[in-house]
């Protein structure tokens, strides 16, 4: 039996080199290892490589020319000649391998992000039995052959751009005598056609040929190689049996109207309260209030670097300190949160009900941004108003929780408190009475709901501009004009901004860019006037602008108000993971005051514009679902696209969804992994950041920093974060903060202290709102200012 072969993929740090290998691991069947173009200097390089038979070189920001782009990857082209291995290079990876060999590498004219070519080729070498290949490209480098790189080099095939764009730009070509074969294109995107994805086999059938004829036989794999760090997991020990039991009720109420609920469960006098909303009955389903148990509930908050979580228990005064990890270590505090989890993980509970008590709450930008290892701006916006103000993670554990099934009306009382039964009935009791008070039915008939729970909204156009009408007519605004100050992101400076992440996008250091601004809401209310803005702001919104992932969450200083219409991750007790990113949007009102139907917006968001966009996004998700699901022992792991830019409509835009799955098998589980381990490496959400993630997230990070003055400094905080739960029962669900607003609860605390000794009638304070959109090499600046408008004063609609 021949032994299986090893192949190392030299990642550069790009969104979809996981894909890559995915790709390469079932087309090879060959063990695929992952290292990181900086992992190894040269010396310890070339020992490793002898333990495989062949390099894969994947994609990556920035030019072959630089050395801080490329790291180890030139000197696979210069072993000496008893250490040469067949190589494929993959974009940045050709490209390289035709600077080595003399070709020069240029910008191209038109850049070609997440846009698809026919590839011309000739049926030959890595394009045997190959018919017409249609394949995306994510490159603005191009490599053009001279005299010399022709001697050396072969070209395999061309794509066509016409004379308006840059003429024939080169797509494949391998080595006339080393076993170096490169292309441009990405074989591995989901929109590549499968002869487009066949090189892949014929690159191995040609590597295997040579080894073969070389007799090269790779060694054993080094002493003490280290499994790489994504198959570590989180808990670091295998999973842990229940030991809690979970005791609940469950009726029908299909009268329940949640707002009522939440009234009932004294949201306007709570200091804190915590619920997650579907208020638009689609993709969302269910609503989940965490309920505070006096002197037991607890919010846990932490901010980047920090060595210490802080513990707050409802109704009890102060904080409590717990050292959670070192400074250096960046799983510290999601480790932490994995051992609290295993030690509290209950049975019990109705299988039908996603939550059965857990954390809620949510991760901001910036704690995504150093899951990701990437060094936050310093000093951070906040610093001068002490550090524990502005959590950086803020989660409440609850016990106690409702939940309602918004579409068929169930609805459960649950705890996992000993002897908490009495709570249970009593709450019962009194929801069913709040119920039966009710007039009229709020959830959905169950004839709207698709086998997976995704209700789809009608098709009718008629109907859809009724409700654009009611959700845009003026209604007696929220508080007095004269009280609301707003403070909107400049123009100018944001479309120099877009400007900004063009540049970027030609020079090859990223495919896109989701470019954002903060704008802040400064309130004066009266003292005399006691009802809770924030209630007020929300009750508001989930009319004006109903969401599938809207919430509410006050506890640890931070008021989040929130109507997301996007889904970041979710993830069941069984392992079954989703993302549904959202790019590419329309909206709905427009100049003229009429409506955009639905066809309309087909049409706006049928373009290679909108469509590239979505794409970069869909493949980047892909990679970072296959980051952690990859190399399951069970054979029913793995990842694939269920839904491909389907035009999702809401109430005042539309938008482009795609829906991607995983699996995470039972093996794994066993292992201790858990939800937890794809959202800690899948952080900051890509649709909010841009691909490749971290060079984005860096250069977006100078462009931004640059952009917010005031307070901010740069930081999106809790917008562009995710929001959302882990239960006790294994399930997860988490939303992208955006159309969304917080504040900073003791913002302007002794502030409103003076004001009130010195006999001033009103108090202060901020709601800070971010918005933004993707930014490509196709976007019209002026274009991308309206987007984020749009986008903002789905939220921003509520003050005016
Ligand atoms: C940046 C925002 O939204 C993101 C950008 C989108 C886009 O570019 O079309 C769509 C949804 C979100 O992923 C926002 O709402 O502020
Ligand atoms: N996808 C890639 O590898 C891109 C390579 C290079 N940064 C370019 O833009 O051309």
């Amino acid at each position: 039996m021949t032994p299986v072969r090893r192949i190392l993929l030299v990642d550069a740090y790009d969104s979809f080199s996981n894909n890559l290998a995915a790709l390469i691991r079932l087309v090879t069947h060959a063990d695929v290892h992952t290292i990181k173009i900086n992992t190894y200097n040269e010396r310890e390089f070339r020992r490793i490589l002898k333990s495989f038979d062949a390099i894969v070189i994947g994609p990556g920001p920035g030019t072959p020319t630089d050395i801080d782009d490329v790291g180890i990857i030139p000197h696979i082209y210069n072993l000496p000649e008893e250490e040469v291995i067949p190589v494929f290079g993959v974009c940045l990876g050709f490209q390289s391998l035709c600077l080595e060999f003399g070709a020069t590498i240029s910008r191209l004219k038109v850049v070609k992000h997440g846009q698809s070519s026919i590839i011309k080729h000739h049926g030959n070498d890595l394009f045997q039995n190959c018919g017409e290949v249609d394949a995306i490209r994510y490159h603005s480098l191009r490599a053009e052959m001279n005299e010399e790189a022709l001697k050396e080099l072969q070209v395999l095939a061309v794509s066509d751009d016409g004379p308006e764009e840059n003429g024939e730009v080169i797509m494949a070509v391998k080595h006339k005598r080393l076993p170096y074969w490169g292309v441009q294109y990405h074989p591995e995107s989901c929109c590549t056609n499968l002869d487009g994805a066949k090189v892949v086999a014929n690159w191995w059938r040609l590597a295997t040929g040579w080894l073969n004829r070389k007799e090269r036989v790779s060694q054993p794999l080094p002493e003490g190689w280290v499994v790489p760090l994504e198959k570590q997991n989180l808990l670091g020990m295998p999973r842990v049996p229940a030991e809690r039991t979970i005791y609940y009720q469950s009726f029908h109420a299909p009268c329940l109207d949640i707002v009522e609920l939440c009234e009932l469960l004294e949201v306007r006098t709570q200091q804190q309260f915590v619920m997650l909303d579907s208020s638009a009955k689609h993709t969302g389903r269910y609503t989940i209030i965490g309920v505070f148990m006096p002197k037991w509930t607890d919010t846990y908050t932490w901010r980047v670097g920090d060595e210490n979580m802080f513990t707050e228990t409802f109704g009890k005064p102060g904080v409590d300190q717990e050292y959670i990890c070192p400074d250096d270590s960046p799983d510290g505090i999601w480790g932490d949160l994995a051992s609290r989890m295993a030690s509290m993980s209950a049975t019990g509970g109705d299988e039908e009900c996603p939550f059965w008590g857990g954390f809620i709450g949510y991760f901001n930008y910036e704690a995504g941004v150093s899951a990701l290892d990437v060094e936050l701006a310093s000093p951070r916006g906040d610093e001068r108003e002490g550090r524990t103000k502005t959590p950086d993670m803020n989660l409440t554990f609850f016990g106690r929780s409702i939940v309602v099934d918004n579409i068929s009306g169930k609805v459960w009382v649950q705890t996992l408190e000993f002897r908490d039964e009495t709570w249970v009935l009593e709450m019962t009791e009194k929801i069913k009475l709040l119920a039966a008070m009710s007039i009229t039915p709020t959830t959905t008939p169950p004839n709207e709901v698709a086998e997976n729970g995704v209700v789809t909204l009608p098709r009718s156009t008629a109907s859809s501009s009724a409700r654009v009408t009611a959700a845009t007519a003026v209604a007696e605004p929220l508080f007095p004009i004269s009280a609301v100050k707003v403070t909107q992101p400049d123009k100018e400076k944001y479309i120099a901004n877009v400007e900004n992440c063009q540049r970027e996008l030609a020079k090859g250091e990223s495919y896109e860019l989701c470019l954002t601004a903060q704008t802040t809401v400064d309130l004066e209310i009266p003292f005399t006037d006691d009802e809770d803005s924030a209630w007020k702001i929300y009750k508001h919104l989930r009319k004006r602008n109903p969401a599938p992932f809207a919430g509410f969450y006050r506890a640890g200083n931070t008021t989040l108000v929130s109507s997301s219409p996007e889904r970041f991750l979710s993830w069941d007790r069984h392992g079954h993971f989703q993302l549904r990113p959202i790019k590419g949007t329309v909206r709905k009102a427009k100049p003229d005051g009429t409506i955009v139907t639905r066809r309309e917006a087909e049409e706006i968001l049928n373009t290679p514009k909108e469509r590239a966009e979505n794409l970069m996004i869909v493949d980047l998700i892909r990679h970072d679902l296959h980051g952690v699901l990859d190399g399951q022992e069970d054979e029913d792991g793995g990842v694939k696209v269920s839904k491909l830019m389907g035009i999702e409509e809401y109430e005042t835009v539309f938008q482009l969804v795609s829906v991607i799955e995983g699996r995470m098998g039972e093996h794994m589980r066993e292992e201790g992994f858990s939800g937890m381990d794809v959202l800690y490496r899948s952080l900051p959400p890509g649709s909010m950041t841009g691909a490749p993630k971290k060079r984005s997230v860096e250069i977006l990070q100078d462009i931004e920093r640059d952009a917010n003055e005031g307070n901010n400094r740069g930081e999106r905080g809790v917008y562009s974060g995710v929001f959302g739960y882990w239960s006790v029962c294994g399930a997860g669900d988490w939303s992208v903060v955006i159309r969304s607003m917080y504040r900073f609860n003791e913002e302007f605390h002794h502030e409103n202290i003076a004001r009130r000794e010195t006999g001033m009638d009103t108090r202060r304070e901020r709601w800070r709102l971010g918005a933004g959109g993707a930014v490509t090499a196709l976007s019209d600046p002026e274009g991308e200012w309206e987007e984020m408008l749009t986008k903002l004063n789905s939220t921003l609609a509520v003050f005016q």
